[in-house]
This record gives C-alpha cells, structure tokens and sequence, in this order.
C-alpha cells in the first residue's frame, strides 16, 4: 500500500526499530533528511495522546542522529474514506476528556499497555519545544488541511511548503473552547503581524497557500504532484551547508522569542564551540594535571 500520495518509495526507506501506530517514519535513500508524517488520514491527521508520544518519540529520534540534518514533517493521505487531505487537524476531539485527551477511548483503542492506566494528557507543546529546540530545520509538508493544534505545527516548523491546489489553513481552536497561548498565537503573530494573527483565531477564516505565503506564514506554494519532490530538494539544499552554521542560524532566529530559554540553547552551543578550541583545552588539562592555566599564548580577540 502505497504511504501517501506525494510520497516517492525510491526517495525514502523506513528507519527501522519503530513500530508507530499513528505515524510514519522514514530517512532519505540520497537525501540525509528524515520524513515523519501523520498516518490517520481519515481523521484529517488528528492527534491523539499516543500521536503525540509517537511524534516526540521519532522527532527525538531524528535530534539524536547526527547523519540527519533536517526533518521533514507532514501528513499522509489521502483519507481512504472521503478522498480528503490534510496536514493535521489538531486534537482528537472524540478523545477529548475533561482534563485532557484520553489514551483509550475512541475508534482504535490503544493495545494493552499502550497507556490504558495514564492520566488524560496535553502534551502537544512539549513536541512544540522540540522542535524549537531541534538543532537541524524542521520543514513543515502541508498537502491538506493544517488546522488548530495543526496549524500550530507549522507555525512552529522553521518553514512551511503548501500545496497549492489543497492547502487550506484553518484556526479553530476558540471553536472547541481551546486556546493555544504560546506559540501557536504569539509567535504566529511575529509571523504575520498581531492584526492579521488575531482575524486568523478571531474570525476562523480559511487561508490558501497563495494566501499563507502573502502573509507570511508559509514559504511557497508549490503544485501539488510536486510538492515532496520540492521538499526534497529543499531539505538537499539546507543539508548540504554546515551543520554548526545552520545549527547557529536557527538558535540565533529562536533566540528573542524564546526568551532566556532561547539564550541558553544558543549559548549551549557557543559553549560547545568554546570547548572545541586550544583555550579551552588549555583550561581542562589544567586542572586535570594540577597546574595553574597558561592562557598568555591565547589573544583577547576583537
Ligand atoms: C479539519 C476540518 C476542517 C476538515 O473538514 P472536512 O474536510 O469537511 O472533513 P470532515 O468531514 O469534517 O472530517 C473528516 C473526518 O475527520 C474527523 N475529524 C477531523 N478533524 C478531527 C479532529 N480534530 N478530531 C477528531 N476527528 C476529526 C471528522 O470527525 C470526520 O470523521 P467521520 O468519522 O468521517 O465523520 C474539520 O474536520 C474540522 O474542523 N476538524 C476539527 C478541527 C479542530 O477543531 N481541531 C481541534 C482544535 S483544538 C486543538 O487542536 C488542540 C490543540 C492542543 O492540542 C493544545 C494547544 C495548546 C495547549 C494545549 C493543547 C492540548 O494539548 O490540547
């Protein structure tokens, strides 16, 4: 069965150790980029608690591999029952209890063990700092719909590649009395203006990707048959730069939004950069050798 009409088999191979439910996940056979896509496409793609593991799972995955330097993030389709597509639709709102979303409930409980004794969750945001936090670029695929908790998604990703026949942006989150107040708003307004980001919650007016891209929220708009061939050739281009550059590059972006957190995630990696060098070396063996550090070879650079 083919994954996803987009989807080029030679381009991809599954990476093996997984056995996701409600994703897919595969790695470039040319191209050192992961594909993760959501694998509920008679669901619009929605999330449910055990996507959410899923997701963070294989996006922690794709962090740790350091012959992977960009994730292709996207959603599989089209939906076997209505022919629909779409990115994501957000929460699984037949899921959805009181205090979060359930484990079991709805059409395919999860088998045993699969979390039947865990608490409702909204965990969502966690795999939204991951991504923040992802040391490679996150590139968003929408082929479909991208709505609520799914437009938050690509809001998130680094950049954003719509299909110009069937992308369709949609916030619906004050709908189901949901209110994503982090990045799925705020950072959607640094993006688009603070004007335009409250008519997308406050109206919950449609968007094409002609339109996401006028207004800044996504990247291109590219025909529909060509829009993982283009994602390939963009996650080619981005893996053939340095990786410390591009790492540098998108903390150095992150770094005023994400505050404090941001500052330390780009420092973290200044720091690796800093232990990388004969001063820093100096300063270890020091200490390991018991002898005061001799820096005097090393310049108050300018
Ligand atoms: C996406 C639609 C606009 C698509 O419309 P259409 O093409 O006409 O298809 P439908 O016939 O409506 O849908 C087909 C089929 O899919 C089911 N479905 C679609 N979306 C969902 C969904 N989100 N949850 C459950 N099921 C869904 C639909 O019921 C149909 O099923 P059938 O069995 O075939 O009838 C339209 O479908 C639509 O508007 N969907 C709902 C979008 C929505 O409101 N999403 C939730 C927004 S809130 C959210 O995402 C939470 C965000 C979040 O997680 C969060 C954020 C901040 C803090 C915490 C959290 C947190 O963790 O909760």
């Amino acid at each position: 069965m083919s994954v996803s009409e987009t989807f080029d088999p030679d381009a991809w191979e599954p990476v093996d150790g997984f056995d996701f439910r409600d994703l897919t996940y595969h790695r470039g056979t040319d191209v050192p980029a992961v594909r993760i896509a959501f694998d509920r496409p008679a669901k619009r793609n929605a999330f449910r608690p055990e996507t959410v593991d899923e997701l963070y799972t294989a996006l922690d995955d794709a962090k740790r591999r350091t012959d992977i330097g960009c994730v292709v993030l996207t959603g599989n389709g089209p939906s076997p029952k209505d022919g629909g597509r779409s990115f994501c639709s957000g929460g699984d709102q037949a899921i959805r209890g009181d205090a979060g979303y359930e484990y079991t409930a709805g059409e395919d409980p999860a088998p045993d063990g699969g979390g039947g004794q865990q608490a409702p969750r909204l965990h969502i945001l966690e795999v939204q700092r991951l991504i923040r936090h992802l040391p490679k670029p996150v590139l968003c695929v929408v082929p479909g719909w991208a709505v609520g908790g799914g437009h938050s998604l690509h809001v998130v990703c680094d950049m954003t590649l719509a299909s110009a026949e069937h992308a369709k942006f949609l916030q619906t989150d004050p709908d189901v009395a949901s209110f994503d107040a982090g990045f799925g708003s705020a950072y959607l307004a640094n993006q688009v203006g603070h004007k335009k980001a409250r008519e997308v919650f406050f109206l919950g007016k449609t968007y094409s990707a002609e339109e996401a891209v006028e207004m800044g929220m996504a990247n291109a708009a590219v025909p529909h048959d060509e829009l993982e061939d283009v994602a390939l050739e963009w996650a080619a281009e981005m893996t053939s730069k340095s990786p410390m550059a591009m790492r540098m590059l998108k903390y150095a972006f992150n770094m005023d939004t994400d505050g404090l957190v941001g500052q330390q995630v780009f420092a973290g990696e200044a720091t690796r950069l800093g232990y990388m060098t004969d001063e820093a070396a100096e300063g270890r063996d020091a200490f390991n050798e018991g002898r005061d550090p001799d820096f005097s070879e090393f310049p108050w650079h300018y």
